[in-house]
């Protein structure tokens, strides 16, 4: 009989995109077991069932906390992923580590507060540009958020039309134009000048998330530049299938850019368990 090795778990969610979280201080797993495990513990009718795993590594970098290894459903990697980082970040100050923290993700450092109203703020070292790009004779925007994005406008009613959403983000993920990365895609449509709804099909999970952390950065960031609104600083409240996200940003006209990004929600723990890897 094949061993079964008992693994600890916490499994978490913000704005509904959800995620096992698995405590890896210790280093009782390699980065490659992790990986390894992850497509299993997050499938939804063999495992546990998440759209990504998180775990809490020792700190790789000086000044920092923790390091963040973050892994899609399907086992791939991915640049960032903001959702997850709220709910890592709160994982780790209800482990003692502060309600401040600093923590890389790949090469890059980015710093959380958790909220006295248990909003968890994320602040991205990450200073991006739009590029307007036509796929397949389509316009859409380009935005790198930490990890891949493009944002496309859409009437409102498509939102609900999530069968073609799938569709259309499923072709574009697997577009020649995005290999060999792949993308992840973003649909909006404007609420007022500072608010948007979203719906965010997420490579790695192959589907629609009920939420995208850095898909709905991007796609705030393709509302301002739209809108060709020039202020220097904005604040852009996200609407998703799971809840409303806060993106704030500065716009730097002489550079077209933006930076000081910061990304603002709720997370929140759902329950604790131990997972049989055979
Ligand atoms: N859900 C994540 C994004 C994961 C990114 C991933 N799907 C990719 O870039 O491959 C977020 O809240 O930012």
């Amino acid at each position: 009989m094949a061993e079964i090795k008992h693994i600890p778990f916490v499994k978490m969610q913000g704005t509904g995109n959800d995620f096992m979280v698995i405590d890896n201080r210790d280093t009782t797993y390699t980065k490659a077991q992790l990986i390894a495990l992850t497509p299993k513990i997050c499938h939804r009718k063999y495992g546990v069932g998440a759209d990504g795993l998180l775990a809490l590594q020792k700190p790789l970098l000086d000044d920092t906390d923790f390091e963040m290894l973050y892994r899609n459903a399907d086992g791939s990697d991915a640049g960032m992923c903001g959702n997850g980082s709220r709910c890592l970040a709160l994982y780790a100050s209800k482990q003692g580590l502060g309600d401040t923290l600093k923590f890389s993700v790949h090469d890059r450092v980015y710093s959380a507060d958790i909220r006295n109203d248990g909003q968890v703020e994320i602040h991205f070292p990450v200073t991006t540009k739009v590029r307007e790009i036509s796929v397949d004779g389509e316009k859409m925007l380009q935005v790198y958020t930490g990890t891949e994005h493009v944002v496309m406008h859409v009437p409102k009613f498509k939102l609900d039309e999530e069968e073609e959403l799938v569709d259309k983000g499923r072709k574009l993920r697997y577009d020649e134009f995005f290999k060999p990365n792949g993308t992840n895609a973003n649909f909006y449509c404007g609420v007022n000048e500072q608010a948007i709804s979203v719906q965010t099909y997420e490579r790695g999970v192959e589907g629609l998330t009920l939420a995208c952390g850095t898909g709905a950065i991007a796609s705030a960031i393709g509302w301002h530049h739209q809108q060709e609104l020039g202020y220097h600083s904005n604040e852009v409240t996200v609407k998703t299938k799971g809840g409303d996200l806060q993106v704030l940003f500065q716009y730097k006209p002489e550079k077209d850019a933006y930076t000081n990004i910061t990304l603002t929600g709720p997370a929140h723990f759902i329950c604790k368990g131990t997972y049989y890897a055979e």
